[in-house]
């Protein structure tokens, strides 16, 4: 079907990294958004599978694929002509992934992280590998997150994202590229908050496993996504993000669809702890990558720094670590006030840093 967005992205060669379930299911939304893509499989044979049989049956089963998909396990292939470059790999294996893809990359191309993590090692958001390790100019790292269950949205079921650069023209760009008929994709300059929205909700998203897991109902649930939500923000809002974005797509969005699916891997690893595997034994079982599992310390070591506390995050650790039982995790049944707290749905300072962007606006605007 040719629509103005697929001419909008007539001729426009970007690449995806990594032919997992998200990495393929984006490559067939820049693929019906009109673009040329190359996927980059690092096996063989799921490459082959891809470009022969339009299929990825070990991580979409039953997605017939774009006929104008390609797929290689060949970087130097994948990656020649490409504007736009789409990482969809593990964010422990981003690192070296980047420096593999360094001697093929274009000056001016433009790298847009998909991944949900930190690294364990140091701590950084993807964003901040992807500077560290090619010493890139911020205009030229984008992100896109949101309520991206892969599955769903290889079934063409409509949902949205957020594409965000420091560089407002460069997110539309890599919106463009990335709106189907099927996936809508808005723009936003607040890249912290919208990688930590995607890092954040995978912590949420284990612990309503895990309470699923120990057979607990809707109250539970809803009180750790409604509590959870005020951790993901407090913290973000410390590193320098917009409250708002914690309350959008990729924040709130994605905290919502997390939860709620039993497709998230995150939240099936959670719920295997709390029927009681340990930690080793549901890595064992998960085919695919849990994110949350690995983000777990190092967010915890980031709010340590900050003097931030992380009610559910500590519990999801403690948990983790066979320190606490699995029926023990809750909001309310670890507290321990003298004095009954206030609720603070929003934490106090949350909006400070709305109201300084307002401000530094209206003096933009008057100057
Ligand atoms: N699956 C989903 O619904 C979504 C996933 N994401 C994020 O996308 C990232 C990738 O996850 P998925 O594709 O879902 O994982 P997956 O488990 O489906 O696939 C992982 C892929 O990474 C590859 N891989 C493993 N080790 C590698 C290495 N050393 N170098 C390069 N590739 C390697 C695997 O071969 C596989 O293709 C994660 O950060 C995840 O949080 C984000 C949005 C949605
Ligand atoms: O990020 C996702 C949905 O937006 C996918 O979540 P899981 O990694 O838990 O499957």
């Amino acid at each position: 079907m040719v629509t103005g967005r697929n001419l909008r992205n007539r001729g426009r060669r970007v690449a995806v990294i990594g032919a997992g379930s998200w990495g393929t299911t984006f490559a067939k939304v820049l693929c019906d958004a009109g673009c040329d893509v190359t996927v980059w499989a690092r096996r063989r044979e799921v490459a082959h599978e891809i470009q022969v049989a339009k299929r990825n049956t070990q991580y979409l089963a039953g997605i017939n694929l774009p006929k104008s998909l390609k797929a290689t396990d060949d970087l130097s292939v994948a990656l020649r002509g490409a504007g736009l470059v789409f990482l969809a790999v593990p964010s422990q294996t981003l690192r070296q992934n980047l420096l593999d893809i360094e001697p093929y990359l274009d000056r001016r191309s433009v790298l847009v992280s998909l991944v949900k993590g930190v690294e364990k090692t140091t701590t950084m958001r993807m964003s901040q590998v992807m500077a560290d390790t090619l010493d890139l100019d911020p205009t030229r790292i984008g992100v896109i997150s949101g309520p991206n269950i892969a599955l769903e949205i290889a079934k063409e079921q409509p949902t949205g994202g957020v594409a965000s650069c420091a560089d407002l023209t460069v997110a539309q760009e890599i919106a463009t590229a990335a709106s189907a008929p099927y996936f809508r994709t808005y723009v936003n300059t607040d890249v912290v908050g919208t990688e930590l929205g995607g890092v954040l909700k995978n912590l949420i998203a284990l612990a309503i496993g895990i309470v699923d897991g120990v057979g607990y109902g809707e109250n539970t649930k809803a009180a750790i996504i409604t509590r959870g939500i005020a951790e993901m923000t407090q913290f973000s809002v410390a590193h320098g993000a917009d409250p708002a974005t914690l309350s959008g797509l990729a924040g709130l969005g994605d905290l919502i669809a997390t939860c709620q699916s039993p497709l998230s891997r995150n939240n099936t690893a959670g719920r295997l702890i709390g029927q009681g595997y340990t930690q080793e034994e549901t890595r064992e079982q998960m085919q695919q990558v849990a994110e949350g599992i690995t983000s777990v310390p190092p967010v915890l070591e980031l709010a340590r720094e900050l003097g931030i506390r992380m009610p559910i995050v500590e519990q999801v650790q403690m948990v983790l670590d066979g320190r606490m039982a699995p029926k023990d995790l809750g909001p309310h049944l670890a507290t321990e006030d003298d004095v009954p707290q206030p609720e603070q749905a929003i934490p106090d300072g949350a909006h400070e840093g709305t109201w300084r962007r307002l401000l530094n606006r209206l003096k933009g605007t008057q100057a």
